[in-house]
């Protein structure tokens, strides 16, 4: 069923609709979450420790089942996917489960058997690149190669929908720089879908990479980064002046911080190629002003 929240959710890889979890006995988590995913996409999903990003991906990929609303995955119900939908999905979760006793070269045949599409060509460089050693025991890896084995794993089969939760938090920034590539690569090579949670804000900056801030239960604001860069600016001015200023710019307020003296700060995003006049007191904003504001 399309979601009347998103009219074009049958061609999204994921589609999450008025979504709501709630912990037993914890914090109230995702509050009536709106969120699209669509094919091509490279999405960094940002937010504080604790805001539930882990909850999301775990939800978005059918783990969790939500108290409300509805998350599809290639337009079926992510609760009840069929074989040929499983098989499309890709996901390196936190802590990875990767099976200690065995060595990487039998991790690989194990997940292979269980595959169509299986890319050995891609896992050999890969392994390669990455200095996988092949028949040493996956528990006496360090934590950098375990977390590129796992990886490596997930794009084997060439994922259309492809989810990891901090991937990059033990790769050291040669590592981190390689897998970012090879995540862009996916997504040029056969517009898959990438969605991945980081913390490292200047991975996020060296690519036109949407980011998505996860905040308060919600997705707060989703755009490519230079987008968000371009378009949003901080206001400064009196709470009047503000609220002619946004009209008039047809601006989309997206935080608001009272000053002293009935005046306000206001994060806003202006529509492309807004030209401002000289009189308004405005900053730019970097991504690490964005995270501060937004999450
Ligand atoms: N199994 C659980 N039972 C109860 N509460 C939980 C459970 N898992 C997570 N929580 C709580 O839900 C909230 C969101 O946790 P989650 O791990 O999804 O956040 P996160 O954004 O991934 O955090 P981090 O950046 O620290 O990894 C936190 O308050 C956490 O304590």
């Amino acid at each position: 069923m399309t979601s009347p929240h998103f009219p074009h959710s049958d061609a999204a890889s994921a589609a999450l609709s008025q979504v709501t979890l709630r912990y037993p006995n914890g914090p109230s988590v995702l509050d009536r979450l709106d969120w699209q995913l669509l094919p091509g996409q490279v999405v960094g999903l940002l937010g504080r420790n604790g805001a539930g990003k882990t909850t999301l991906l775990e939800t978005l990929l059918g783990l969790r089942e939500p108290d409300a609303g509805a998350v599809q995955l290639f337009g079926q119900d992510a609760l009840r996917l069929d074989d040929a939908a499983r098989g499309r999905i890709g996901y390196v979760p936190q802590h990875s489960d990767l099976f200690e006793a065995f060595t990487p070269a039998q991790l690989l045949a194990y997940f292979r058997s269980f595959y169509p599409r299986w890319n050995d060509a891609k896992v050999e460089g890969l392994m390669s690149r990455w200095e996988i050693p092949r028949d040493q025991a996956i528990r006496k890896l360090s934590g950098g190669q375990k977390q590129r084995l796992s990886i490596i794993r997930a794009l084997a089969h060439e994922p259309d929908l492809l989810v990891l939760d901090e991937p990059v938090a033990s790769l050291d920034p040669a590592g981190r720089r390689d897998f970012l590539r090879e995540l862009v690569g996916e997504v040029m090579d056969r517009g898959a879908t990438v969605v991945f949670s980081t913390h490292i804000l200047s991975d996020l900056e060296r690519v036109a990479f949407n980011i998505a801030f996860l905040s308060r239960g919600r997705i707060a604001l989703q755009a490519p980064l230079d987008e968000l860069l371009e378009q949003v600016r901080a206001f400064t001015g009196s709470v009047t002046e503000m609220a002619t200023l946004m009209a008039r710019l047809g601006a989309q307020p997206l935080k608001r911080t009272p000053l002293e003296a009935g005046r306000e700060r206001v994060l806003a995003r202006l529509p492309a190629d807004t030209t401002l006049p000289d009189s308004v007191a405005v900053d730019r904003v970097n991504l690490d002003d964005l995270f501060t504001e937004l999450t």
